[in-house]
């Protein structure tokens, strides 16, 4: 038997997609770090525009666990903050897992009770995370769970200090047995870069949205199609801003391309404070009718495809 296939059959690899659900300061950034690494986990605070934000990956053994990340925003107001909301819940609902993160110093304040309430009518997977245990009794522990697993049907609920490292090997070690067996979507050494392309990404099409305002469809997207270290220290990076319609395009264009260079300026700016380098930004539009139709955005923008 060739020595490669007995290999394939000894190390069935695993892969899926974790959604993290959880208050803004719950600890995501500080988990994440736990369980990803610093070198490939990357802080957003500033992207707010996120759909289903790619915010890490974790390989452990065979498995390669990518977590998406939800916006922290809980009670929005204005509309472009709801739709966003929407679509992040909506991101929850495609991904393998829910893993749900909560706050035991504010497990009493409303914001736990409201999220509870609303990932109770996610059909996904859901595990509870009780995070930051270092900081209240444990008898006081044990009846948040108890509390949390009335409202809502968790398969395990798991008691962390994400600050400590308290509990995230047995949290590690269940995510990657849960994710399904499969392909890993991203070969190990592209991992490294793809959070920053698609941060790079995130940036131009929040900069997109503060310009436009409401003159554009949500689906709009934006990705980076190359990201190229250039030896003079600088970076060339291309992204194309994908549109439905040839109006739309018109309207990202702006007269005479003003509106596409203000939005290219500002992402820039940003871009560059991200890279921590000189970046070249080059911003192509085209339009793409459908593009919500077809699998390979979704697996671009880090999520699975509706089934
Ligand atoms: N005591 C204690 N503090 C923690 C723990 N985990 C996180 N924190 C603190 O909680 C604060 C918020 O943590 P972040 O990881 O930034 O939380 P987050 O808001 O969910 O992350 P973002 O989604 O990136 O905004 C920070 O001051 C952390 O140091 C923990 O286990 N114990």
């Amino acid at each position: 038997m060739p020595s490669d296939l007995v290999n394939s059959e000894e190390t069935a690899t695993r892969c899926g997609f974790v959604a993290l659900i959880g208050a803004p300061n719950a600890g995501k950034s500080t988990l994440l770090n736990q369980l990803v690494g610093t070198k490939i986990s990357i802080v957003t605070h500033k992207v707010q525009t996120t759909r289903a934000i790619m915010r890490g990956i974790a390989l452990e053994g065979a498995s390669q666990i990518i977590f998406v990340d939800t916006p922290g925003i809980f009670q929005p107001k204005r509309r472009l903050d709801r739709a966003m909301v929407e679509t992040a819940w909506g991101g929850a609902k495609d991904a393998d897992l829910v893993c749900v993160l909560v706050d035991a110093e504010r497990f009493q304040k409303s914001e736990t009770a409201q999220i509870l309430d609303k990932v109770a009518a996610v059909g996904q997977p859901k595990i509870l995370v009780i995070n930051k245990i270092d900081t209240v009794p444990h008898t006081a522990l044990l009846e948040m769970a108890a509390k949390a697993n009335q409202t809502v049907k968790f398969e395990q609920t798991f008691m962390i200090s994400a600050l400590k490292g308290h509990g995230c090997t047995d949290l590690m070690a269940y995510l990657a047995q849960r994710v399904p067996e499969g392909p890993w979507l991203y070969p190990e050494d592209q991992i490294s870069d793809l959070p920053m392309r698609n941060l790079a990404a995130e940036i131009t099409r929040e900069k997109m949205f503060l310009r436009l305002h409401d003159e554009l469809p949500y689906q709009s997207t934006v990705e980076t199609e190359l990201w190229k270290d250039l030896p003079d220290g600088t970076t060339r990076i291309e992204q194309t801003i994908y549109v439905e319609r040839e109006g739309q395009k018109k309207i990202v264009i702006g007269h005479r391309g003003e509106t596409i260079k203000a939005i290219s300026m500002a992402a820039r700016t940003e871009i560059q404070e991200m890279a921590e380098r000189p970046v070249h930004l080059f911003l192509f539009v085209k339009v793409r009718e459908n593009w919500g139709d077809d699998p390979e955005r979704y697996r671009e923008m880090g999520i699975e495809f509706p089934r």
